[in-house]
C-alpha cells in the first residue's frame, strides 16, 4: 500500500493506493480510524475487474458513495502513476455513484459529476431549503450572509434530521455564489465540498433562472467552477499534493 496526503480546494484527504491488496470494509474502516487524523476522508485507489475504482470513506470511518473533490484528487493521483497511459487525456474510473470521467485543465482537474436526482423543496425545523442528490445527499439553504451563519451549530441540527450534507449559500452577483458546508461523516464544516458546490450551483441556477453555463463557487478553501452543458454538470478546481 502507498499513502499520500492531498487537498482539493481545502478539502483534505489521505490517498490509500491499495496496490492490488484487497481490503475488506472493516479493514478500510480500521485504516481510516488509524490514518485520517485531521483530514476529511480517505480515498482508496483500487484496481478491480471493472478497472480503476475509487472507494471513499468519510473521516468517521463510514463509506460515502461519492466525493466530488475526492474524485478530482483521485484523478490527479492516478495521472502520476502507471495505472494509466501517460498521454491519456480523458481518464475514466468507477465509483459507487457510477462511472466518472475527467481531465486536467488549466484551472486544475475537471470531472463530470453524477446525475442530479431527488431534487425537491423541503422544510426542516422551519428552515426552507432544497434537497437533492449529487451521488450523495445535500440540503441547500439560501442566506443573506454566510459569514453570519453558525455553520457547525445550524448544520448539525439540520444534519440530525436529514442524513445529508448541509450547504449555506449566499448570492454574491450573477453567476457567483459563496457557500459554507457542514459535511456528513465529517460532522463539522469543511473548507470545501465538491458535491456541495455542485448542488448549490445547480439549485441557484434553477431557482434564479441564470442563463450562463458556469457558476463560480467561492468556498473557504478557494474557488470551484461548476459548468453546465446540456444535462451534464462539471466540477473544476485545484488539487494539491500536500
Ligand atoms: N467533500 C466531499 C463529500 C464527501 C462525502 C460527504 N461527506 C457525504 O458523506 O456525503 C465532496 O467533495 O463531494
Amino acid at each position: 500500500m502507498k499513502i499520500e496526503k492531498y487537498t482539493a480546494t481545502g478539502n483534505s484527504f489521505i490517498i490509500c493506493d491499495t496496490k492490488n491488496t484487497k481490503l475488506t470494509d472493516d479493514e478500510k474502516t480500521d485504516f481510516v480510524i488509524k490514518y485520517v487524523k485531521d483530514r476529511d476522508g480517505v480515498i482508496f485507489v483500487e484496481l478491480t475487474e471493472k478497472g480503476l475504482f475509487m472507494d471513499y470513506f468519510n473521516r468517521d470511518g463510514k463509506r460515502a458513495a461519492f466525493c466530488g473533490n475526492g474524485a478530482r484528487t483521485f484523478l490527479a493521483y492516478v495521472k502520476k502513476t502507471d495505472y494509466i497511459k501517460k498521454d491519456l487525456e480523458e481518464i475514466c474510473f468507477e465509483t459507487h455513484a457510477g462511472k466518472i470521467t475527467g481531465k486536467i485543465t488549466p484551472r486544475g482537474i475537471q470531472i463530470k459529476m453524477p446525475e442530479i436526482t431527488e431534487f425537491k423543496q423541503e422544510n426542516v425545523d422551519g428552515i426552507s431549503g432544497f434537497s437533492l442528490k449529487v451521488g450523495v445527499p445535500h440540503f441547500v439553504v439560501f442566506v443573506n450572509n454566510v459569514n453570519e451563519v453558525d455553520v457547525n451549530d445550524l448544520g448539525k441540527s439540520i444534519r440530525k434530521k436529514l442524513n445529508s450534507n448541509v450547504n449555506f449559500v449566499q448570492i454574491l452577483k450573477s453567476d457567483q455564489i459563496r457557500i459554507r458546508t457542514f459535511e456528513r461523516g465529517v460532522e463539522k464544516e469543511t473548507l470545501a465540498c465538491g458535491t456541495g458546490a455542485t448542488a448549490s450551483a445547480y439549485v441557484t441556477k434553477h431557482l434564479y433562472k441564470w442563463k450562463s453555463n458556469e457558476i463560480e463557487v467561492l468556498t473557504k478553501g478557494g474557488i470551484l467552477y461548476v459548468a453546465f452543458s446540456g444535462n451534464s454538470i462539471f466540477l473544476e478546481g485545484g488539487v494539491e499534493n500536500v
